[in-house]
C-alpha cells in the first residue's frame, strides 16, 4: 500500500518534472550560488506531500523534505512513519540539462527505512526496494556486482555545493588517492540517489560522500541494501542516515578499501539544532 502509494506519486513527480524542462527554468539559489533550486523542487515537492496527506490524512505521518527543511521545517527523525523526499535530487543537472534527475522518496517507521523508490526521470528508470523484498529497476530484480578487486572497480564520488578550498582540498586529494589505487574509473551522475542505484544494479562498486542530506539517500538505502549492498559510515562505522556521511558499497571489501583513502571533513548533522549549522 504503502509503496503503491509511492511508486505513484513518483510517476506524477517525474511528468511534473519533465513538463517542467521543456519551458524555460527559473533558477534560485539556497546555501551559495551553487546551491541551485527552482519552482519545479518547490512545486513537485507540494504534489507529493500534497498527494500522501490526502491519502492519509492530516497529522498521521511525518514529512522531511528538501524544500520543506530549506524553508525551515524541522529536520529530525522520529519513531512516527515518516516519508523522506528529495523531489529533484541532481536540480543542476535539471536546469542544464545534463541528463540524470530523479524524484527520491522514501519511507521510515521507527527510524527504521521500510520502502525506496527513485524514479530516474529522463533514463525513465524507477527503482525500488521494500525491505526484506528484494531491489528492482522497472520489476526486474538487480544486484550489486560481485567484484572484491578494488583494481577492477567503478566509484563514484561527488564534490557538493560546499567550495570552502580546504573541503575542496581533501575531497580532491581523496579522488586522487582512489584513482591511482589504481581503480578502473571514477565517475559521478549529479545525483546522489541515481549514484546510489548505479551501485545497486552493478555498473559501479561504490559510491561515497560526505555532505549529502537524508533526502538524497535514504530511498536508495533501501535499494542498495535490498541489492545485496551495504552502508557504512566513512569512518567504517555504522551507517546513520542523519550524518551526511555515507559509503555505499557492493560489499564489504571494497568498503573497507575505499575507506582507508577518505579524508574526512566535518559536515553538520541534518538533525543538528539550527545553531550548529
Ligand atoms: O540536487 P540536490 O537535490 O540538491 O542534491 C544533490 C546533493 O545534495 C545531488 O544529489
Ligand atoms: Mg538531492
Amino acid at each position: 500500500m504503502v509503496g503503491d502509494l509511492a511508486e505513484k506519486t513518483s510517476v506524477r513527480a517525474v511528468l511534473e518534472i519533465r513538463k517542467a524542462g521543456e519551458s524555460e527554468i527559473r533558477v534560485m539559489t539556497k546555501s551559495s550560488t551553487v546551491d541551485l533550486v527552482t519552482k519545479t523542487d518547490e512545486r513537485v515537492e507540494k504534489i507529493i506531500i500534497g498527494s500522501l496527506i490526502k491519502e492519509f490524512g492530516e497529522g498521521t505521518h511525518c514529512f522531511i523534505g528538501e524544500e520543506s527543511v530549506a524553508k525551515g521545517e524541522p529536520c529530525i527523525l522520529t519513531d512516527k512513519p515518516t516519508w523522506i523526499i528529495d523531489p529533484v535530487d541532481g536540480t543542476t543537472n535539471f536546469v542544464h540539462g545534463f541528463p540524470f534527475v530523479a524524484v527520491s522518496i522514501a519511507f521510515a517507521v521507527k527510524k527504521q527505512l521500510e520502502f525506496g523508490v527513485v524514479y530516474s526521470c529522463l533514463e525513465d528508470k524507477m527503482y525500488k526496494a521494500r525491505r526484506g523484498k528484494g531491489a528492482f529497476c522497472n520489476d526486474e530484480p538487480i544486484q550489486v556486482s560481485d567484484v572484491k578487486d578494488i583494481n577492477k572497480s567503478i566509484i563514484i564520488s561527488e564534490h557538493g555545493t560546499d567550495r570552502s578550498p580546504e573541503k575542496v582540498k581533501k575531497i580532491f586529494s581523496t579522488m586522487q588517492k582512489i584513482l591511482c589505487i589504481p581503480v578502473h574509473g571514477l565517475r559521478g551522475s549529479g545525483t546522489a540517489a541515481t549514484n546510489m542505484c548505479l551501485v545497486a544494479t552493478g555498473a559501479v562498486e561504490a559510491f561515497f560522500e560526505i555532505g549529502i542530506h537524508c533526502w538524497d539517500i535514504a530511498a536508495g538505502a533501501v535499494i542498495v541494501q535490498e541489492a545485496g549492498g551495504i552502508l557504512l559510515d566513512v569512518d567504517g562505522g555504522p551507517f546513520d542516515l542523519m550524518s551526511r556521511r555515507m559509503v555505499s558499497a557492493n560489499n564489504d571489501v571494497i568498503a573497507k578499501r575505499i575507506i582507508k583513502e577518505i579524508e574526512i571533513f566535518p559536515a553538520a548533522r541534518d538533525d543538528a539544532t539550527p545553531e550548529k549549522k
